[in-house]
């Protein structure tokens, strides 16, 4: 469904060149949700705009949907959905109307059949006479991907679907994205900022850093690269964790150790054994930690270990 190759996109600016996206290789198959992950300023909305052809590359090649980007780009528009940031419903059109001209605009055929398949399958039913600005996050959002669907694309780009909603719309979002792909097949491109997010719903993980991917893979084969434990804990300021940085990275067990803020966290082969020691480690540096936990690898420390950084701290 995505085949790019080097794809890559330097913008001129007063400053000098910024190199957004620097040659940037992906294989998308057909019914795959895949996610986009990385820290502010990594490339991945740059990288999203050139792919819905929003934004010409600079240097690389792709075919997206069937269509080569450069050469069809057209072609690649009809063939996918997109469903930008924040939507781009007038908040004062009904949405019924919205869908009806949206579908006009794409010359959907059997268009009212489509739009109330549409609405059962979203859950936009009896919503038709309300203006879109009038709906919950959550209903909005399922709008927004109702109109990127109208056209049948087999491969829909969803920029962010779930910022700012709570965690109840956010779960049920991912319920009905799930069941597009399993209903129609529809291949699913997204961006997200949140980890739990790309672990639930996503079958596959791109990780994008400083305009290249750095990893990929799905999320439990991700997080099995990380081996060991973590061992993450909380001490009273910003000081308090560079003395504790400091005495830790003098223990044998610790392979890293690395703070943002308060929080120290370190990776261990056994933390269950070594803990007594790094308490042990801290009392002699003086430090006394508010909150000291054991946990299992997340995608934060896989984000961790291929770039050195925490990932959601560098967001
Ligand atoms: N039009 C532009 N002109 C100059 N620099 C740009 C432009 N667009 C993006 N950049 C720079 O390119 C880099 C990548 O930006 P991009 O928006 O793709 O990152 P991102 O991963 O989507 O970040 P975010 O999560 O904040 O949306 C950043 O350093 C950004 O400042």
């Amino acid at each position: 469904m995505i085949d790019a190759r080097g794809l890559a996109r330097t913008f001129t600016t007063k400053r000098g060149a910024v190199e957004a996206v620097r040659g940037v290789d992906m294989a998308v198959g057909p019914g795959e949700i895949v996610g986009f992950l990385g820290p502010n300023g990594a490339g991945k909305s740059t990288t999203l705009r050139m792919l819905t052809t929003l934004l010409a590359p600079t240097a690389g090649a792709a075919t997206v949907a069937g269509h080569d980007l450069r050469a069809d780009p057209a072609g690649v528009r009809r063939a996918i959905g997109y469903v930008a940031q924040g939507g781009g419903t007038d908040p004062l059109v009904p949405v019924g109307e919205e869908l009806d001209l949206q579908a006009r605009l794409h010359g959907v055929p059997g268009r009212a059949r489509r739009i109330a398949a549409l609405c059962a399958r979203l859950d936009l039913e009896g919503l038709g006479a309300l203006p879109a600005g009038s709906l919950s996050g959550g209903q909005r959002r399922r709008l927004d991907i109702a109109l990127g669907l109208l056209h049948r694309p087999p491969l829909l780009f969803l920029d962010e679907p779930t910022t700012g909603l709570d965690p109840q719309s956010r779960g049920d979002l991912w319920e009905h994205i799930r069941a597009m792909r399993g209903e129609d097949g529809t291949t699913v491109f997204l961006t997200t900022h949140y980890l739990d997010e790309a672990d639930a719903l996503c079958d596959r993980l791109l990780i994008i850093d400083r305009g290249r991917i750095v990893a990929e893979g799905t999320p439990a084969d991700l997080k099995r690269r990380v081996s060991g434990d973590v061992v993450v804990l909380e001490v009273a300021d910003a000081a308090a964790a560079a003395r504790a940085r400091a005495a830790l990275s003098g223990c044998p067990a610790v392979r890293e150790a690395v703070v943002a803020g308060r929080v120290v966290r370190l990776s261990v082969a056994d933390g269950g054994r070594e803990l007594a020691g790094l308490v042990r480690a801290l009392d002699a540096a003086g430090v006394e930690p508010s909150s000291l936990s054991l946990a299992r690898p997340t995608l934060d420390d896989v984000f961790l270990t291929v770039t050195g950084r925490p990932l959601r701290d560098a967001a």
